[in-house]
């Protein structure tokens, strides 16, 4: 294992100048920021065996989590990335490194109809640094009715995204704090419904 987190980094550093693939100011601190940060989302769901990772980027959580995963049976890594060259990229460390990661280079509203008609299941959702937690919780509908857990990544304004997302959503909830980032959390999202109110005029919703 830890040799392909070794291998990993350098194929990060080898790429970041060509593909952009994370802030250059976290390059030095990537152990940390980026490997380090990621492996909290498999920390939080240990039991979790089929990962669907949303806007993956470079691989964070989704390939840290392939990784952690690689020798574990039954499991799988799902990376959307709508951005080709990072989908290449991910596509090439997948294989390089032998992972149990699979690339799905299409924008994530464009997914859902054909994973359900291939029958795919996922007992997780991850993702970092992609939008509110009320988009989010849209994006990731299809497989969090179906009994997923989201596992999100959060920074410090997570208070108001988790009031603005409860107007349209029902959920369960739990929050801890970063191991890496004091201000930042991560966030398990189970039993997610949409609220028959969602976006319905105030007055309306209250009857
Ligand atoms: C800010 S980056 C975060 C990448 C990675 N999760 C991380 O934390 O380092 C967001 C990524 O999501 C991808 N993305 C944004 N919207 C998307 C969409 N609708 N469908 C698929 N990928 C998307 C972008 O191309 C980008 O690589």
């Amino acid at each position: 294992m830890e040799a392909r987190f070794v291998a990993y980094v350098e194929l990060v550093r080898k790429w970041q100048p060509v593909k952009n693939l994370v802030a250059p100011s976290t390059l030095p601190d990537i152990w940390r920021r980026h490997v380090a940060d990621g492996a909290q989302a498999f920390a939080a769901l240990p039991a979790a065996k089929r990962w669907l990772d949303l806007g993956s980027g470079a691989g964070f959580p989704g390939l840290v989590t392939a990784i952690l995963l690689a020798d574990a049976e039954g499991g799988s890594v799902t990376l959307v990335e709508s951005n080709g060259r990072k989908a290449a990229f991910l596509q090439s460390v997948a294989r390089e490194l032998k992972l149990p990661a699979r690339v799905v280079s299409e924008r994530i509203e464009s997914i859902p109809e054909r994973f359900k008609e291939t029958g795919d299941r996922f007992d997780a959702v991850s993702a970092r640094a992609l939008a509110s937690l009320d988009r989010l919780l849209a994006y990731a509908e299809p497989w969090l009715t179906a009994g997923a857990t989201g596992v999100f990544h959060k920074g410090q304004d997570f208070a108001a995204e988790r009031r603005q997302a409860a107007l349209s959503w029902g959920f369960d909830l739990i929050e801890r704090q970063s191991r890496i980032e004091p201000d930042s959390r991560i966030v398990l999202v189970d039993h997610v419904r949409r609220l028959p109110t969602a976006g319905l005029p105030e007055q309306d919703a209250r009857r």
